[in-house]
């Protein structure tokens, strides 16, 4: 399918930001300028000329979108798409009365925004339908995720993607740690060299330096051939180190000395190569922790990690678990499985889950569920036939069970690390003080303030609600929901 490519004039005043959207478009083959004010957007209109003008709202010299309107009255073909931090339902009223094609709010997702400068190029070009709904293909982009806690990870992306810094990535695992040293080598201008991955867990610890570093003929037992390490086969791309906290000491020592020289000696061999390679490195390991047990250099640790990026767990970003897996059923249908979708009330539920397998375990989920449920629709009860965390999820009375009781952890972490402020004593009665009242009143405000009845619901005696009630300073006869 070939896809329409244009010019694309990009106005944002963060640069990151013109960076990763520019990378983006240029991959997908469009012409892209960015400029960072409306002063410069208003030059550059008429002599770019552009297909699609992407601007953000807040700029340095005013609103970027007062003048969209009479942009579009010169331009009546120009697509606009409107970028805003503001995220508030007024912005995304203007940007449509004033005309504009697309308003995406910050932080936007880049799939969503590629997807959108498609549609702008095929509404444009008459003779070509809109393509529908994306999904295959190798220029999708990889990473899903809205939060907050994402954007940060395109930013500290899109400032590392231009130089050869070396990159650690921490996150447990699944979190899409090899995903984003991906993205770092494909949006950089080593896309079209290798990339190539070692994962130190997944190999024996003693062939860890030849396949790093290669080997000569006879360098030990079975080098029946030269052969090329990881190092050699990524010249002139990205080596991605992935579970570095598992590479024994002596390959540590050798990586080190690589590292500092920008040299490869083979396996027994005597003739240093010059590499140029970028190295990425991951762990799902507490670095220091290794130093402190004398298992990891402290100094090849200070060589890896000049900048590191920290993906949170999915847990930490539970707004971006429905996004997810979508994107997943989506992907299963591309991969020939039938196209599920996800109701409301499974994607909310699937929020509460923790995730400890992370993206991976959403990923795997998702699959399965595809082959699983009859239905086109994933409902709340698919989920609970197919996952072992369904007893946790409240079973048949809901998901409140669940809520409540992560409330109840951030609380107790909350007051724990608070330490030396709260008496540890008076923990337990401090949360009961935070809950009791509220199960007292909201029942009692059911029963129309009758304790009798409040009592029996509760299970306990009516004397003890009343002594309860006493205690809390709780009035019976006020409207007791507001509480
Ligand atoms: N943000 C994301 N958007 C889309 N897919 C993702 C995202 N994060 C992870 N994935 C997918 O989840 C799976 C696991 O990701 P990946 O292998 O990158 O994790 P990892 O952190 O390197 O895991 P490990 O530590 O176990 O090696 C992959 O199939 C990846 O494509």
């Amino acid at each position: 399918m070939t896809r329409l490519t244009g010019k694309i004039l990009v106005v944002d005043d963060d640069p990151a930001i013109c960076m990763v959207i520019s990378e983006a478009l240029k991959r997908q083959g469009h012409i892209v300028r960015t400029v960072g004010s409306i002063a410069e957007r208003r030059e550059a209109l008429p002599i770019f000329a552009p297909d699609v003008l992407i601007t953000d709202v807040m700029l340095p010299d005013g609103d970027g979108l007062d003048d969209v309107a009479a942009i579009l009255a010169q331009e009546p073909d120009l697509k606009v798409i409107i970028l805003s931090a503001q995220n508030t339902l007024n912005t995304a009223v203007r940007a449509t009365g004033q005309g504009a094609f697309e308003y995406l709010p910050k932080p936007f997702d880049l799939n969503e925004l590629s997807r959108a400068v498609t549609e702008a190029m095929s509404v444009r070009s008459s003779s070509s339908a809109p393509e529908p709904g994306e999904g295959s293909g190798g220029e999708e982009l990889p990473l899903i995720g809205r939060s907050a806690q994402m954007q940060e990870v395109y930013r500290t992306i899109a400032r590392v993607v231009g130089n050869d810094l070396n990159i650690l990535v921490l996150g447990e695992s699944g979190t899409g740690k090899e995903l984003v040293a991906e993205a770092i080598h494909s949006l950089g201008p080593r896309r079209s060299q290798p990339f190539v991955a070692i994962n130190m867990a997944a190999i024996p610890r003693e062939l860890i330096e030849a396949e790093l570093f290669g080997y000569e003929r006879g360098a030990f037992t079975g080098a029946v051939a030269r052969s090329a390490g990881k190092f050699e086969q990524a010249e002139g791309g990205t080596l991605f180190l992935d579970e570095i906290g598992d590479m024994p000491m002596d390959a540590q020592t050798r990586l080190l000395r690589v590292l500092q020289s920008g040299e490869v000696t083979t396996v027994g061999g005597t003739r240093p190569v010059r590499v140029n390679v970028r190295i990425i490195a991951a762990t799902n390991q507490d670095l220091p922790n290794l130093i402190a047990d004398g298992r990891f250099r402290e100094d090849l640790f200070y060589r890896l990690n000049v900048v590191p990026i920290r993906l949170p767990a999915l847990r930490e970003r539970a707004g971006d678990v429905p996004l997810l897996a979508r994107h997943f059923l989506d992907q299963a249908a591309v991969g020939g499985l039938p196209r599920k979708t996800l109701s409301a009330e499974a994607a909310g539920l699937l929020e509460l889950y923790d995730w400890p397998g992370n993206v991976r375990e959403l990923q795997n989920l998702m699959k399965r569920l595809t082959v699983l449920t009859r239905d086109q629709e994933i409902q709340v009860q698919h989920l609970r036939q197919v996952l072992t965390f369904a007893e946790s999820l409240g079973g048949p009375a809901g998901t409140g069970t669940v809520d409540l009781r992560e409330a109840a952890r951030r609380w107790s972490r909350e007051q724990l690390a608070i330490g030396a402020g709260v008496n540890p004593s008076e923990l337990h009665d401090k949360l009961l003080a935070v809950i009791e009242p509220v199960l007292l009143g909201e029942t009692l405000a059911a029963m129309d303030g009758n304790q009798i009845r409040a009592a029996a619901t509760l299970g306990m005696n009516r004397n003890t609600l009343r002594k309860k009630l006493t205690h809390y300073d709780i009035d019976p006869a006020m409207p007791l929901r507001e509480r």
